[in-house]
């Protein structure tokens, strides 16, 4: 089995599912730096404080679009476990034979969404870590630690790349210029009581140029390294760390961390210590950005849950860039009629999009910021992550985040949510600061 082995994929109109094999070993006297070591140009990564996923090559893929696309997701994963030999001795969350998704945020998108079953994962949770191999039954039959370790190492070097010397990034307007997006945020103010919409989250994008191939590799372990409290990611190109979970299921348990509500560090003065507690959580506006996001996940929530617990009063999650008022939720799954809890995928989609990146309520938003936004989001503010045969996986949304569209070319995205008493030059100054960590990633500031 190579990189270069023929891929099993699928698409949107021949939804196929191979019979894969999977097999996992435990990797005993793995270095603690494990994923960090893992981390090349081209490899599938999602991963927060040491612990995640990193997979290489593609064992099988689906590509699709459209409204449809989480329910095709689903159904070619459900054959593909059907079809399964699945040897994990650990089953764990994340072991045994693992997809990575990432979903386009509309269904009118001509990105497509995707995902992608790994020839090769390593993985490292608080207890242990593992490498899991996939492939025909022929390319693993017989396969022992040792061989999955040296086909673990020749995936990292098939998918590094040249080292290059860092280039010089110039950032230019996107489909919406910096004066065109305080433009929609003014338009999107005017619209609210005429189309009954109480928040719209309105994203813009900026071009970074480079000057020589950009590193992916560079850009996660950047990510890594500042943002270690957030979800790193990477799959395909689309690159972040994330600080919002849209969903994570471990065995029926539902937990999601709910952020609406940003302030700016760099806004904050010498002398204001209590900055992020008077101008952010007692502010009336961000309170009311906060709740409508809260509302919205647990309306998606309750009817597929029991025993929800959501905090009274979010807290103040302190990020290097920003500020966010947070809450995390968690509730205990409902099983279907045949006995069957629902997987983080399915949850995912349930949950899409919520009022953190849409806004409320969710359809009339949606078509205003098709409008006002005139612009394809792609991947950004759609789910990314990772779902497992068992169901347990987590889901983040794509934020704080770009896509390699060349290998010179990356797009970075950020959004903010509007509400009444919104001032359009504070959004796109809280677009910049939200497209700070990418910037740094990149070597552009
Ligand atoms: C839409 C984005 O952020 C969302 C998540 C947290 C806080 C947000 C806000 O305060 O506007 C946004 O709703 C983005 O980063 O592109």
């Amino acid at each position: 089995m190579s990189a270069d082995s023929p891929v099993l994929s699928a698409s949107a109109h021949q939804p196929s599912a191979p019979s894969l094999t999977s097999i996992t070993f435990e990797y005993v006297d793995a270095p603690p730096t494990l994923l960090d070591d893992s981390l090349r140009h081209r490899s599938l990564v999602w991963t927060r404080n040491g612990h995640g996923l990193v997979g290489f090559g593609t064992a099988a893929r689906l590509h699709t679009h459209g409204e449809e696309r989480f329910a095709r997701a689903r159904a070619w994963f459900a054959q593909l476990i059907k079809n399964a030999q699945i040897t994990d001795p650990l089953n764990r969350p994340g072991t045994g034979l693992v997809s990575f998704g990432s979903f386009a945020f509309s269904f009118t998108s001509v990105f497509e969404s995707r995902m992608i079953i790994p020839q090769v994962v390593i993985g490292r949770d608080e207890h242990t870590a593992w490498i899991t191999l996939t492939g025909t039954a022929e390319e693993l039959n017989g396969v022992t630690f040792e061989q999955a370790l040296n086909r673990a190492n020749k995936a990292m070097a098939d998918a590094a790349t040249a080292e290059g010397s860092a280039g010089s990034i110039k950032l230019t307007s996107g489909q919406l210029t910096a004066g065109s997006y305080v433009q929609a945020v003014k338009k999107a103010l005017g619209h609210f009581d005429e189309r009954g919409i109480s928040k719209l989250v309105l994203a813009r994008d900026v071009l970074a140029h480079s000057s020589t191939p950009i590193d992916l590799s560079k850009i996660v372990h950047a990510l890594t390294e500042r943002y270690g409290n957030c979800w790193t990611y990477s799959v395909d190109g689309l690159v972040g760390a994330t600080p919002e979970m849209l969903v994570r299921v471990t065995d029926g348990l539902a937990e999601a961390r709910v952020l609406a509500g940003t302030l700016d560090r760099a806004s904050q003065g010498a002398d204001e210590p209590d900055f992020a507690q008077h101008h952010l959580f007692e502010d009336p506006k961000q309170r009311n950005e906060h709740q409508l996001a809260i509302d919205s996940l647990t309306d998606s929530l309750n009817p597929i849950s029991h025993g929800m617990s959501a905090p009274e009063e979010p807290f103040i999650l302190q990020l290097p860039n920003v500020w966010h008022l947070a809450s995390d939720v968690r509730a205990q799954l409902r099983a279907d009629a045949t006995g069957a809890l629902p997987s983080a995928l399915d949850v995912a989609e349930i949950f899409h999009p919520t009022a953190a990146v849409c806004g409320t309520p969710t359809k009339k938003a949606g078509v205003l910021l098709r409008e006002l936004e005139g612009m394809d989001r792609g991947p950004y503010a759609g789910p990314v992550g990772w779902v497992d045969s068992r169901g347990d996986g987590e889901f983040g949304i794509a934020l704080r985040g770009g896509i390699l569209e060349d290998e010179k070319l990356m797009r970075l995205y950020a959004g903010c949510g509007i509400v009444p008493g919104s001032v359009p030059e504070d959004e796109l100054a809280e677009s910049w600061a939200k497209m700070r960590p990418m910037r740094q990633a990149l070597g552009a500031e």
